[in-house]
């Protein structure tokens, strides 16, 4: 894909997956501010984590956090993993999104990070309640979340419902390995945000 058909802050050959909000132009920014993002997943299960406090309060997500000057982003995806959740696990890098909100000139340059094994237990914090779910096809791509139908397995079907708005379009490609980037320049809309103009793809 042309550069220039991408969407400012991504690079790189790139496929797209979806996009939307044509209608309307990018927000500009001037600073960008890193942060991680870090899945594990064990055989048919994901581990996500449901937040207490903090930006994304009450949406279930991934763990994870600011990139503290003088680490690189995957040193702070091993320590934000740690201490959100207790359990190490051998992260490898999987994407990269940069999310804007409404009235701010800064961008979010989130590195997410995913893992097929991990040691200890996941163990509840302050800041995460960490919770197993299941990863059959219709609880991946949406479909039971959706219908409101609870999984085939024994455990809960992902609940992309009370997560962010964008997870559902990348969070499918991460489970399959394969390598995405994305944007998202989001509004609120009452108490939560949604995307104004978003464009998803995987790196070829
Ligand atoms: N649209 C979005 N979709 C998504 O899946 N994750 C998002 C997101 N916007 C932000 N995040 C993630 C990135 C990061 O894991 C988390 C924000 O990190 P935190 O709230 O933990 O940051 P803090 O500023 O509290 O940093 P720490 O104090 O270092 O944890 O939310």
């Amino acid at each position: 894909m042309d550069a220039t058909d991408l969407p400012p802050g991504l690079d790189g050959n790139l496929v797209e997956f979806v996009k939307g909000g044509c209608e309307f132009e990018w927000q500009s920014y001037t600073k960008t501010r890193f942060y991680t993002n870090a899945f594990v997943i064990n055989g048919n299960k994901l581990l996500l984590g449901f937040k207490k406090r903090g930006f994304g309060a009450n949406l279930y997500n991934g763990f994870g956090g600011k990139v503290e000057p003088g680490e690189t982003s995957a040193q702070a995806a091993a320590r934000e993993l740690k201490e959100e959740s207790g359990i190490d696990a051998p992260l490898e890098h999987a994407g990269v999104l940069i999310f804007l909100t409404e009235g701010t000139d800064w961008a979010f340059h989130i590195d997410v990070f995913s893992a097929h094994s991990h040691t200890g237990v996941p163990t509840e914090t302050d800041e995460m309640r960490p919770e197993w779910f299941s990863l059959t096809e219709d609880s991946l791509n949406g479909n039971d979340d959706r219908l409101g139908i609870s999984s085939s397995s024994d455990l809960p079907s992902i609940p992309y419902s009370k997560m962010w708005a964008d997870d559902i379009y990348w969070l499918p490609h991460l489970v399959e390995g394969k390598k995405f980037r994305g944007r998202a320049d989001m509004v609120k809309d009452g108490d939560q945000f949604i995307m104004r103009k978003f464009w998803f793809g995987a790196v070829c």
